[in-house]
């Protein structure tokens, strides 16, 4: 499958000498959600500022939908819709005008039903003629998303899209990512809420310190790394972990009666059998029992952590 967005070798130091992406190579397939998660600073802003040609590479090559990003500039920036962190519009113009005007920048002929459609989708119709200033947060949020996709791109880069919005526009925003997504369009989303990256995205990839430690399917990363959890309410409670017990792996709750065994479902099979094998053997009873798959965030952190 050809990759609709492809970042070949990019690396970035800022003109102050910071070198804030290092060979960063990475293949964005059509038609998926891709979460890039990463620490503040990590570089995903950067990163997405220079496939979106906002910021130019020092180093390596972006192509959108074949194109070149920085030799075809208009080709490959019409196929991207950019919604930025920061309110990036002229705040004395109504939404209907804003949107009219990203809509042709990138030579898309007008098309006022198609306009009027995605406004009521973002629940901002009744708000066409406002100016962008008297707008609430969360609306003017909207308006970022309906200018971005005005001039239906192939492609959507969300840059921390529900960082401060509030429950009702997050659910929003998520089931309209979802519908872009069925509708053919490729999403790149930033997100410091891990769980959303868990519950939305296909693929995820890790970066820290500009470069790129980790891409997988989500599902493959989560079996791969995914440490499992057994937890066993006991009949009776337990001073201490017993030594027959691997001390590491194995801790007691407070009042005694909640084991929890932490394991590696993946390296070894048999894990929860020998160890209820060894509880048997130690008469010690349960009375009930449930396992548990790591998150995603306890995969990221301790990914970081190892990187540290
Ligand atoms: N114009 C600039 N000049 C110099 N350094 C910069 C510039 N822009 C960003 N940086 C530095 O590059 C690094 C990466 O920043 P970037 O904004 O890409 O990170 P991020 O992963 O998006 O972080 P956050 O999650 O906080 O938004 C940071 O250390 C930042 O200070």
């Amino acid at each position: 499958m050809q990759p609709i967005i492809s970042v070949q070798g990019l690396s970035k130091v800022y003109g102050s000498g910071f070198q804030a992406l290092t060979d960063v190579s990475l293949d964005i397939n059509p038609g998926e959600i891709f979460a890039l998660l990463g620490p503040n600073g990590a570089g995903k802003t950067t990163l997405i500022s220079i496939i979106c040609g906002i910021v130019n590479p020092t180093s390596g090559r972006v192509l959108a939908d074949g194109h070149d990003i920085v030799k075809e500039y208009r080709a490959a920036r019409q196929k991207i819709g950019l919604v930025p962190q920061e309110l990036a519009v002229n705040i004395f113009e109504t939404v209907w005008s804003t949107v009219r005007f990203s809509r042709g920048l990138f030579g898309k002929p007008p098309n006022d039903a198609f306009l009027e459609q995605l406004l009521k989708d973002l629940s901002l119709w009744d708000k066409k003629d406002s100016r962008i200033m008297a707008l609430s947060g969360g609306m003017k949020r909207r308006v970022l998303i309906a200018k971005a996709l005005a001039y239906e791109p192939r492609i959507l880069f969300l840059d921390e899209p529900t960082a401060g919005v509030d429950v009702e526009l997050r659910r929003d925003m998520w089931r309209m990512i979802r519908q872009l997504r069925d509708s053919g369009v490729t999403i790149i989303l930033t997100t410091h809420y891990i769980e959303e990256a868990e519950d939305m995205a296909d693929r995820v990839g890790v970066i820290q310190r500009g470069e790129i430690i980790l891409v997988d399917e989500k599902a493959a990363l989560m079996q791969k790394l995914g440490q499992k959890q057994l937890t066993l309410q006991l009949s009776e409670s337990l001073d201490q972990v017993p030594t027959a017990l691997p001390a590491e792996q194995t801790t007691l709750s407070d009042d005694g009666y909640q084991l929890t065994y932490t394991y590696d479902a993946q390296g070894d099979p048999v894990a929860v059998a020998r160890l209820l094998r060894q509880l048997a053997e130690l008469n010690i009873d349960y009375r009930d029992l449930h396992t548990s798959q790591s998150s995603l965030e306890d995969i990221f952190v301790s990914l970081v952590e190892e990187r540290a």
